[in-house]
């Protein structure tokens, strides 16, 4: 495990330096002693550039996720190789690249569960996939198929947004008995998206996103739940509602997906609302940067030193630097905010915004496993005399999502080609203080 950056803290975990006085940290077992798992739709992104117009023509909706079926998606790929629109492939879906991201970040196991192909062949989808994930993330737990994994078509109009059509190939047919309990029991975090529900009737894979969840709940593993977009939440926010108070610990979201959930458009007021279903809630809003709020215990509360932010909730940064707990390990919880503008003010050009949401909530992961891999080997130390989930307080996590973000939104790829540079390893001294 690489520790999110080295820090000046006295509460910091020493990596290089070894102190006699703990207990020595033993040499990594091959699959590690912390990890997160996490569902996906196994999805490759075919990033094309196309205008308004054909959007319309293919029934697609400007910004949607939507799914096609399978002689839609055919004539719409002939048209994309026809005129030669196809700019770049890559492996995607949104756990898939988190979960890329969390291994590239924290050097450190992830494990994915959907499906593969049973047989590959060199240059195929299923072959990109693999080739483009992170030899950190474990895959051996995969469901073979007799089929395509999923396509999903990246539609960038003339205006720089993206339009997905998912073609979803053999994606959903993740069954309940595939979901190992042992890798949920010994996770850090299980790891869904709302797009696991949108399946055709009989598909198996909203079964075995539930029993992943029965499983979590049994084990006391926090449930993460990235939003998708807007629409889909749209679509029935009563039962995510719901579904978020009865199943999730933290949930990512942007903007727009909070506003579809709570029906709020102040970023920070909707990140308050949701407090009411879940423990943690990270929410990127684009150019505004990004917004934290979760809960700590009231008598461990700790003030912040940087300037008191004005919202709809006066002052909401005062105790940002609390690391964030569960309300249910808290005996007087206290809630907890923080915000971030984008990272050096964001890129000077934008490569691409896919991915840059996924990147956030990868750090924020890697925060939180970091956290358990210290508590395990160091049992005794005073950062767990209380049950907390993240290992640094909820402005440090902020810094770093938001460069992941960062680092995301200068390059074309939703995922990491490599971890942080070292040299600033330390975000205080290499860019925040200058
Ligand atoms: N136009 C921008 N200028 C500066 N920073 C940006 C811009 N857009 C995004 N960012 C940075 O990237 C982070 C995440 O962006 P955004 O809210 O667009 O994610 P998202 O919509 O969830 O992305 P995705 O769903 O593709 O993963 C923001 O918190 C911010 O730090
Ligand atoms: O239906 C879906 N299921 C899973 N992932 C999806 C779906 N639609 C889009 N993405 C994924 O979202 C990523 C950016 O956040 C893209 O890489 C795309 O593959």
């Amino acid at each position: 495990m690489k520790f999110p950056g080295k820090r000046k803290s006295k509460h910091y975990f020493p990596v290089n330096a070894r102190d006699p006085l703990i207990q020595p940290v033993q040499p990594e077992a091959e699959t590690g002693a912390s990890w997160v798992v996490g569902i996906d739709q196994t999805l490759v992104d075919i990033e094309a550039k196309v205008d308004d117009e054909f959007i319309t023509r293919y029934g697609l909706s400007r910004g949607h996720s939507l799914v096609i079926e399978d002689d839609v998606a055919e004539a719409l790929y002939a048209e994309l190789m026809r005129d030669n629109l196809i700019t770049h492939q890559f492996a995607g879906g949104t756990i898939g690249n988190t979960l890329h991201n969390y291994s590239s970040l924290a050097d450190d196991r992830s494990v994915l569960l959907g499906t593969m192909c049973n047989n590959i062949q060199i240059g195929g989808y299923a072959y990109r996939y693999l080739c483009n994930t992170s030899s950190r993330t474990d895959l051996n737990y995969l469901q073979g198929v007799d089929g395509a994994i999923g396509r999903c078509f990246t539609l960038i109009g003339d205006s720089g947004e993206r339009t997905f059509a998912i073609s979803p190939g053999m994606m959903n047919q993740l069954r309940p008995e595939n979901i190992p309990e042992a890798v949920i029991e010994g996770a850090s975090a299980l790891v869904l998206t709302s797009y696991l529900v949108r399946c055709k009737p009989g598909e198996p894979m909203p079964a075995a996103t539930m029993q992943a969840i029965e499983y979590a709940h049994r084990h006391h593993v926090p449930v993460v739940l990235t939003l998708g977009t807007k629409y889909v939440i749209a679509d029935n926010p009563g039962f995510w509602r719901d579904f978020l108070r009865d199943h999730v610990a933290i949930v990512a979201m942007n903007e727009e997906e909070a506003e579809a959930l709570t029906g709020i458009s102040d970023p920070l007021q909707a990140c308050d609302k949701v407090l009411e279903w879940v423990d943690l809630v990270l929410c990127t809003a684009g150019p505004s940067g990004l917004f934290m709020a979760s809960y700590t215990e009231e008598s461990a509360k700790r003030k912040t030193n940087h300037p008191l932010l004005p919202g709809v909730i006066a002052e909401f940064n005062q105790y940002e630097f609390s690391r964030a707990q569960r309300r249910q390990d808290c005996q007087q919880p206290l809630r907890i905010y923080s915000h971030i503008a984008p990272y050096m003010g964001g890129p000077e050009k934008i490569m691409n915004t896919n991915g840059a949401g996924d990147g956030a909530l990868a750090a924020l992961l890697h925060d939180i496993t970091a956290n358990d891999y210290h508590r395990l080997n160091v049992p005794n130390s005073i950062k767990h005399a209380r049950r907390y989930l993240t290992y640094s307080s909820l402005a440090q996590v902020c810094k770093y999502a938001n460069r992941v973000s960062y680092q995301v939104l200068n390059q074309h790829s939703p995922r990491l080609t490599r971890g942080l540079p070292e040299r600033e390893d330390s975000l205080e001294e290499a860019y925040w203080e200058r």
